[in-house]
Order: structure tokens, then sequence, then C-alpha cells
């Protein structure tokens, strides 16, 4: 029989209890245009929420406002509720939206503007010199007079945080993968691709089998549109876009320098919203056209954008079958980022590039990046 010999492995060296996490952060939140994106972001906030308290992160909702409401007041959830008080609240007050949140000084706070506003746009400079920070999917800070982007940037000296991730490409990361090359010493040489996912959506299944404008309108139901239509369909949202990743290179691009191809028609670019709606099959005979065109030379319609050393511009253009532009599904946006070191073999961010939840999902991302900036554990 053998012996049973006896264990001298020394005793285990007992670990340090995990660190618990002990200190709370608390962040106040105001919503700016509880619309289409500002609504599925409540959806999400209200999900995490419980589970990011846990984790030491209690965010609060304090404010919301729209056009023609406001309420202020505390929230962790049921956003539905929330909905119905905000039904009965009484006359939006930007003013007043603010100093509400951070609490005369007690609290952290996000702005989350929703809004897609250019006036909206107007306030952040100053909720950052307040000490707030500013998270939207909003692309008019980032493009706008390049005078009031600076003075956004240099609000922000004094700690506040101004992100916009979710404003080019949505839930994907593309100005923060720009930046980390750009912070870390690299430099753009160029950026090119589909910036748009209501024109991606489009041009993937344009075929002609069913007229453009229904599958616009499809576009516009599914959210995927701009609030109008024709801030895609101009191309100006797609330079915006372009605009806003100069800048984040630090070239002071500005709209004015971006040659825009508009795919409205004349006598559709300065009428009412809804009668545009109204018209859309004016769309039909020319887009079919530029179908036509583009298959005799056995290429596909793609509306791209490109920012060089030759300037930017942005177009309807007739792309090779094989190019990487052609290659996106459904609203894929597909970002090739050449810089230095990307210089042979570009840098692609691809994806879905609009929706509600996607975006939401960016606004979201750009939340958490300030709640751990301000010291919460994730
Ligand atoms: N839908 C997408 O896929 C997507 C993707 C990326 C970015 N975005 C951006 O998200 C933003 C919102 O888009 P959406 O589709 O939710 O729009 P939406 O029209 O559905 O919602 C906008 C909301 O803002 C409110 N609003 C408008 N002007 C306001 C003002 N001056 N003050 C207060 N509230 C105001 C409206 O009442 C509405 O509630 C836009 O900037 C858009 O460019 C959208
Ligand atoms: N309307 C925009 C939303 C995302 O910014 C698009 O289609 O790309």
């Amino acid at each position: 029989m053998s012996a049973v010999l006896p264990d001298r492995r020394p005793a285990p060296v007992p670990l340090p209890a995990a660190r618990m996490c002990t200190a709370t952060t608390t962040i106040a939140l105001g919503l700016v245009g509880p619309g289409k994106v500002g609504r599925a972001w409540l959806a999400q906030w209200a999900q995490a929420a419980p589970r990011l308290r846990e984790q030491g992160i209690d965010l609060v909702l304090r404010g919301l406002i729209d056009r023609r409401r406001m309420w202020l007041g505390a929230s962790r959830g049921e956003p539905d509720a929330l909905m119905r008080d905000f039904e009965s609240s009484p006359v939006p007050d930007l003013h007043r939206f603010g100093p509400h949140l951070v609490d005369e000084g007690r609290l952290h706070a996000v702005v989350v503007d929703c809004s897609g506003s250019d006036a909206v746009a107007d306030h952040y400079a100053r909720w950052l010199g307040q000490g707030m920070h500013v998270v939207t999917p909003g692309k008019h800070a980032g493009s706008g007079p390049i005078k009031r982007w600076r003075a956004i940037r240099d609000a922000t000296r004094d700690g506040g945080r101004f992100r916009h991730e979710a404003s080019v490409g949505a839930g994907l990361p593309v100005i923060q993968t720009l930046r980390s090359q750009i912070d870390t010493g690299d430099a753009l040489l160029d950026v090119e691709g589909v910036l748009s996912g209501t024109l991606a959506w489009l041009f993937n299944r344009y075929d002609g089998s069913v007229p453009f404008s229904a599958l616009l309108r499809e576009a516009h139901d599914l959210g995927y549109t701009e609030p109008d239509p024709r801030d895609d369909l101009s191309g100006l949202d797609v330079a915006r876009k372009l605009v806003i990743l100069a800048r984040e290179a630090g070239h002071p691009l500005s709209l004015a320098d971006v040659s825009i191809e508009s795919l409205v028609p004349e006598s559709l670019r300065d009428i009412p919203l809804d009668a545009f709606l109204a018209r859309l099959d004016e769309f039909d005979v020319p887009m079919a056209a530029r179908l036509f065109a583009a298959r005799a030379e056995r290429r596909v319609l793609r509306y791209t954008a490109r920012f060089d050393g030759d300037g930017a511009r942005v177009a309807l253009s007739r792309v090779q079958a094989d190019a990487a532009a052609a290659h996106g599904r459904l609203t894929d946006n597909v970002i090739q980022l050449r810089t230095r070191r990307y210089a042979d073999n570009p840098l692609v961010v691809q994806g879905p590039g609009a929706g509600p939840e996607v975006t939401a999902a960016g606004v979201f991302g750009d939340v958490l990046a300030i709640a751990h900036h301000l010291g919460a554990r994730l």
C-alpha cells in the first residue's frame, strides 16, 4: 500500500478582497429633444440605469425639453410615466434648464442634445462654461460656424467635456478612431467613403424594380433620414460629417468649402416639409436616368464623400462594383481613413450608420465616457 505523501505545498497566500466599488458617482442628465433618437436613448437609459447604479454610477434624469414643453424633476427610470408628465409640462426655457440640472453646482451634469437644432447648439459653450458636459448626435456644432466651434472647444478647457461621436457613423467608433490616431501623432491624408446611412440604404436597395420615391418613404418611416429628408438628399448631412472629420483631424474646414451635389430637384428645394413629402415621386424620373447611366458602364450608384489635399466634395458617383464603397449593406457607412501610418492600406470603419437604436447607443457611450472621466469605474 503506498503511503499518502504529506502535502508540502506552501499554504495559499490569501488574495486581497476584490476592491469593492463603494463610491457612487451621481450624474444629472438633461435630454433636449425626445424625438426618435432621444426616446430610444431614454429607453436604453431606463434599462441600463439599475445595473449602472450597482456599479457605482447613478444616472438621474433631471430635465426633458423640446420646442413646446419642459419637465424639471428627478427620475431614475420609467420613461413612459416620464413622458406622460412631460406631455402636460409648461413652456420650455433653455436658460432655466441648465441651472436646474447642476442643482446650484452640487451635481455633475450632462446635457444630451438630440434636437438636431442649430439654435440649441448656440447654448453649448455657455453650458460648458457653467461646468456642464454636452453630448450630441447632432452635427451643427461640429460643422457649423467655425467661430462657434472654437468657442465650444475653448469652453472645454475649464473641464466640461463635449462629445459628438454619434454625429458621424451613428453608433460606429469613427471620431474616436480618428482622434486616437491624431492624438498619438498621426496625420490624416484623406478620408473617403459612404457617410450617409439613408443614402447608403437607398442606393443599396435601388435597382429600378421599385420607384426611388417608395424607398425614400420607407427610409423616412424607419427613422433613418434627418427630420427633413432633404438634409440627406441635398448632400448637406454628408458634407457636415466630412467637415466634422476634417476638423477633428485639425483642418479648419467649413461647409462653404465643400463641393456638394444635391439630389433634390429644384422644384422641391424651397417648399414646406409636408408639401415635399407629398411630392416625392418627382425624384423617380431623374434617379432612374442616373441608374441606367451607371448600369451602362457596369457600375453602381453610391453617394460618396472625399476630403484630401485638393479639397472636399460629396456627390452621387458611379463606382466600380468591386470598390469598397459598393460593399456596404443596408445602412452601412464605409469610412476609409488614410493616415501617415495607414497610408498603403487605409483604416476602414464600416457598419450600420443610421437608425435611432444605434445612434442612441453612440450617445449613451459618450455619456458613459464622461462618467468614466468623472471617476466612475466601469
Ligand atoms: N435618426 C438617425 O439615424 C440619426 C443618426 C445620427 C445622428 N442623428 C441626429 O440625431 C438628431 C435627432 O434626430 P431624430 O431623428 O431623433 O430627430 P426628431 O425630429 O425625431 O427629434 C428631434 C426632437 O428635437 C426637438 N426639437 C427640435 N428643435 C428643438 C429646439 N429648438 N429645442 C428643443 N427641442 C427641439 C423636437 O421637438 C423633437 O422632439 C439629429 O441631430 C440627427 O442628425 C440621427
Ligand atoms: N440621416 C443620417 C442619420 C445619421 O447621421 C444618415 O442617414 O446618415
